[in-house]
């Protein structure tokens, strides 16, 4: 295993740079997918390839480089699984639920996740049969699931698809929040969420470090497609199907009091 320390540092220097580039004239620019990317994005990559192998030398998948091909790819037992600024759509519109995510995958499952919110200056790490940790301020207290009913249930800001609406015409008494970004993942394990169904497309980078911090406070992230845990490098597509995280696994419907 990596020095927890050692990573949660160097996903706060990231957050660092991102900062640097919102509080400067940063440059923006559109990628293929119409998705935007920042100066950022870029500046976050950079310091989180340069030192993930010091931590322990595996590959790095990122969002911001070219990808592995699957031939080599497939072959990979355990890599870093990096998304420099999720949320970058928050970052652009000003809002501030961005992160820095880094997440150790093994054997297609995710070991370890660390998500780091510069802007709200908190960090959470975790991994399943771990545990699970939030920082502020450099102060550290262990977190867990709080689950409620009826649940307290997340949706993205930038992307409400109709499934999702559809899925949540079922909660008429539920609370709605939206939010942008992994910080989803960690509202639940930190106990102040219950449900995020997420039907509209996301990238392996998306979920695999707020599914640590998920798993290791003691809720789960199940893909739709399986009925299972949500897994990694196990297709060339990067693209997740459709998956509920919940703070248990008796909230998702279908498998309990739903
Ligand atoms: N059409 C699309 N295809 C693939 N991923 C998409 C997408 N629309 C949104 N996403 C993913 O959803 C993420 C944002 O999640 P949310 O809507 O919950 O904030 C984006 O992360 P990035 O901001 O890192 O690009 C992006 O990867
Ligand atoms: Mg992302």
């Amino acid at each position: 295993m990596p020095d927890l320390e050692s990573l949660r540092r160097l996903a706060e220097t990231a957050g660092e740079a991102i900062q640097s580039v919102r509080r400067s004239d940063w440059g923006r620019r559109l990628k293929a997918d119409g998705t935007p990317v920042t100066e950022a994005d870029i500046a976050a990559h950079r310091c989180l390839v340069a030192g993930l192998p010091g931590l322990l030398d595996l590959p790095v998948l990122s969002e911001e480089q070219e990808t592995t091909p699957w031939p080599v790819r497939r072959g990979w037992h355990r890599y870093w699984l990096v998304d420099p600024l999720d949320g970058t759509r928050e970052f652009v519109d000003g809002f501030d639920d961005y992160t820095v995510n880094v997440a150790l995958v093994e054997e297609g499952a995710v070991r370890l996740g660390v998500v780091h919110a510069p802007a709200r200056g908190v960090t959470w790490a975790g991994g399943a049969g771990l545990g699970a940790w939030r920082w502020e301020s450099d102060l550290c207290a262990s977190i867990t699931v709080n689950p409620e009913r009826p649940p307290r249930i997340l949706a993205s800001r930038a992307h409400l698809d109709k499934a999702t609406r559809d899925w949540l015409a079922d909660y008429p008494d539920s609370q709605l929040m939206r939010c942008g970004s992994s910080v989803k993942f960690c509202l639940i394990a930190e106990g102040r969420a219950d449900l995020y169904p997420r039907f509209g497309p996301t990238c392996e980078w998306d979920t695999a470090a707020g599914q640590g911090v998920l798993e290791g406070a003691g809720g789960v992230v199940v893909s739709l497609a399986s009925g299972r845990a949500l897994r990694y490098n196990g297709t060339e597509s990067l693209l997740n199907g459709a998956f509920v995280a919940a703070a248990d696994p008796s909230l998702i419907p279908g498998r309990g009091a739903g």
